[in-house]
């Protein structure tokens, strides 16, 4: 029986919390609430009681973003549908600025060697996160947890929430798009579809189901986490991540917490039943920690102004911050 702390498996264990309180890859106000929510709840101490030193990194100022975002919606009728030159990415602009700010900030702290947890916001700001710990470790393989493969293209996308788009971003295939927003230009995209595995699909928009079946990409929906089990999923992902050494190497995880069941985690922006049992979801982690080669994490979409009963503001906060500490080494014994 193999014991101990996963958090021996962490060498260097210095780890910068990076704010990431925006909201303008979708619709709804209150996403960006997330780290603020998360810090309340005491995940920075939970940490550290983990054995990791902690320091936090402010990445932007969310009361710009969230008053451009509310000038926005007053002045548009019939939502926040803002269209520039025919392409229907909704606030570009925005995006493109939040998500270089929380470049700057995970670049910082990579570069220090310190491990980047980033906290959401939407999951737009992975944009940012990835493409930093891509600069530092071009070898890196990323897990996306979640409902959703957020690979649509500005062309393909059927809401033009731009959260729904990062990994294609990530991956350049906006380049030669015409109309590709300006704002976005300075993402690198030089993230290989070899290098991306994803866990917990279940809403696949038939555009992002042609491009990952184009492109190769691993992709684990819940069908798969039901015939193999997470485990053996979980295995398989960084397999395909890592082929030439059995999946060991670097990994980044990009955890949106809609990947688990709306009915652990309610307070999200486009929750999908079926999903992962909390224990699924939180197992994951504890296996990506029991490997030691998680060097990043991103907790993203937990956002307590969608909550109908105050029951379900703590569970999706209790269960993000519990994503984050199991990620980090926290074990059940
Ligand atoms: N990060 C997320 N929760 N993304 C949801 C995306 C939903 C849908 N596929 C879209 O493109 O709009
Ligand atoms: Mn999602
Ligand atoms: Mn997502």
């Amino acid at each position: 029986m193999e014991t101990g702390p996963h958090y021996n498996y962490y060498k260097n264990r210095e780890l910068s919390i990076v704010l990431a309180p925006f909201s303008g890859g979708q619709g709804k106000l209150g996403v960006e609430k997330g780290p603020k929510y998360m810090l309340k709840h005491g995940l920075q101490t939970s940490i550290e009681d983990l054995g990791w030193s902690t320091e936090l990194e402010p990445s932007m100022d969310e009361a710009q973003f969230v008053g451009k975002l509310k000038m926005e919606k007053d002045s548009t009728t019939g939502g926040s549908s803002v269209m520039t030159d025919g392409v229907k990415a909704k606030r570009a602009d925005l995006v493109g600025e939040a998500t270089k700010l929380v470049y700057n900030s995970v670049s910082k702290v990579v570069q220090a060697n310190r491990f980047p947890l980033t906290l959401g916001g939407d999951h737009s700001i992975a944009i940012g996160t990835v493409s930093a710990v891509l600069d530092k470790y071009p070898d890196a393989g990323l897990l996306w947890i979640d409902a959703h493969a957020d690979i649509n293209t500005i062309e393909s996308t059927p809401s033009g929430n731009l959260h729904g788009c990062p990994v294609s971003f990530l991956m350049g295939l906006n380049k030669d798009v015409p109309h590709c927003p300006e704002s976005l230009k300075w993402v690198p995209g030089n993230l290989s579809p070899k290098k991306v595995a994803y866990i917990g699909l279940r809403d696949v928009d038939a555009g992002e189901k042609k491009i990952l079946k184009d492109l190769g990409i691993a992709a684990f929906s819940m069908y798969h986490v039901d015939k193999y089990g997470i485990n053996a999923v979980i295995e398989m992902a960084m397999k395909a991540v890592h082929p030439e050494t059995n999946g060991e190497g670097p990994i980044m995880c990009s955890y949106d917490v809609d990947g688990v069941d709306p009915l652990y985690i309610p307070a999200t922006g486009t929750p999908v039943r079926g999903g992962l049992t909390l224990r699924e979801g939180l197992f994951l982690v504890e296996r990506l920690a029991e490997s030691g080669d998680l060097i990043a994490l991103d907790v993203v979409e937990c956002n307590p102004d969608l909550a109908i009963h105050d029951i379900h503001v703590s569970n999706t906060i209790s269960a993000g911050c519990a994503i984050a500490r199991c990620a980090l080494g926290e074990t059940l014994l």
